[in-house]
Parts: C-alpha cells; structure tokens; sequence
C-alpha cells in the first residue's frame, strides 16, 4: 500500500508545520489543500469576478497547476478568508479532490495536509492525524507568525477570523471538517512544535509497521 499520510485540523493549528517535518522526515511528497482552495479563491479575485461565481471557480480548479502556487502570495488574510467562502462550493471540491486523489496516488507516497484529507480525500489512509489546539493559542501562534515576518496585526482580530473560519469549515454541509472515526488526535495546545512531531513520529512508526 503507498503511504499517505492524512493530516487535519482547523486553522494555524499546526498541520502544515508538522506535515512538512513528517514528509522530510519519512522522504514523501507533501501537498497542503489549503493552497488549492486559495490558487482559486486568488483566480478569481485577480480577475475581480464574484466570489459566488461557481462556473468560474469550477473552470479555475480544473485548470490549477499545483506546481505554480505561490505559497507567499497565497498566504495573505483576505485570500484565506475568500478561500473558505468558495470552500462551500460542492463543484469546487469535486474537482479540488480529484487533484488531490491524484497527487496522493503518485510515487513514493504523501503527506496531505487539510480539512477532509482523512474523511474524503484519502479515506484509505493508513494513517490519520487530526491536529488541534485551542483557538486562543491558534490565534497567539498566527498573531507571532505575522509579527516575526515583519508584519503587524491585532490578535483579538485574528482570534476572531479563526472562530468565523472555524464556525464556516465546521458547519458546511459538503466535508465538513471533523476528525476521521479512525484519525489519531493530537493537541498540541501545550506542546512544542518538537514535542508535536516526536508524538506524531510515535503514531506514524506504529501504524506505518502494521502496512
Ligand atoms: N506546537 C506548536 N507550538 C508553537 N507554535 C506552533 C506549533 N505548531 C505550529 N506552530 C506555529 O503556529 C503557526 C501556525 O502553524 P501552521 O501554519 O503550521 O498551521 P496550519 O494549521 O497549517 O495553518 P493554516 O490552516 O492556516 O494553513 C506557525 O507560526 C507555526 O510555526
Ligand atoms: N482540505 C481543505 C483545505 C482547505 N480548505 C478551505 O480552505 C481554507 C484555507 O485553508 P488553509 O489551510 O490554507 O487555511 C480553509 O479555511 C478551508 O475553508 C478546505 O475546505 N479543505
């Protein structure tokens, strides 16, 4: 079985720290889906059409190029508050998870960080990580990220845009994020990020041993 390992949770929990150390780590590809749905979300702003615009999200997911995503450009605020707003958009998915399913099924296995990796994308998974912290130290990490690179920011706003997030990923009705029946949880809310990947690591040896 070609090993991909699943990963999940909600926003600046942590997931896509700790897929990219577990792909070096284990010499797998990486994909984080969160970029897919912001190369999107970022097609469309770019040519200042709606965001309720579904064709034309559907036509701009067709026609991705993971190769070309542009992590910095996709990173800013507005992109990821417009990715989960075409994120709703079931004909959006449909073709966000065929690339995925494809990227997950190439040599020499994956790691796919995201919201339905585990109970849509790769149900196969042999193993499933739902990584979680709570939202005032999502926010305190995201608000220190932002600070660090140079930027400003207010972290009462941010604990906010991640409750609105939280509430929108959670409560659609097409993949909701929820963790896999058979997902490992994992709350880093008081861990390092080495604490964090040493515990994944554990998760991962055991379950990768048993394939
Ligand atoms: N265990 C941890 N302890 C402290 N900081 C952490 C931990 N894990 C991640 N971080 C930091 O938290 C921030 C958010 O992490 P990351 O970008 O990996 O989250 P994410 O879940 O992938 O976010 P998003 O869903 O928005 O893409 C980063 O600055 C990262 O360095
Ligand atoms: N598998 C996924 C991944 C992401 N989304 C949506 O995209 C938004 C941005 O994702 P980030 O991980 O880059 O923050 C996110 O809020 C989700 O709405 C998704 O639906 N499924």
């Amino acid at each position: 079985m070609m090993p991909v390992i699943a990963i999940d949770g909600p926003a600046a929990s942590g997931k896509g720290t700790l897929a990219r150390r577990i792909a070096a780590h284990y010499g797998l590809r990486h994909l984080d889906t969160g970029l897919t749905y912001r190369a999107v979300a970022h097609a469309l702003l770019a040519a200042d059409a709606p965001l309720d615009d579904e064709a034309r999200a559907i036509e701009a997911a067709e026609t991705l190029d993971l190769a070309a995503m542009n992590r910095t450009i996709l990173a800013d605020h507005g992109v990821g508050e417009a990715a989960s707003r075409i994120a709703v958009m079931p004909g959006v998915r449909r073709a966000l998870v065929a690339r995925q399913r494809a990227f997950a099924a190439t040599p020499p296995g994956a790691v796919l960080d995201g919201r339905d990796i585990g109970t849509v994308v790769c149900p196969d998974a042999p193993v499933k990580l739902y990584v979680t912290a709570g939202a005032p130290e999502r926010a305190r990490r995201r608000y220190h990220e932002i600070l660090a690179g140079g930027g400003e920011a207010d972290e009462t706003a941010i604990l906010a845009d991640i409750e609105r997030r939280d509430a929108r990923d959670m409560g659609r009705s097409d993949s909701p994020l929820r963790p896999a029946n058979d997902a490992h949880l994992l709350d880093t809310s008081d861990m390092t990020i080495e604490a964090a990947f040493q515990a994944a690591r554990a998760i991962i040896d055991r379950a990768l041993d048993r394939i």
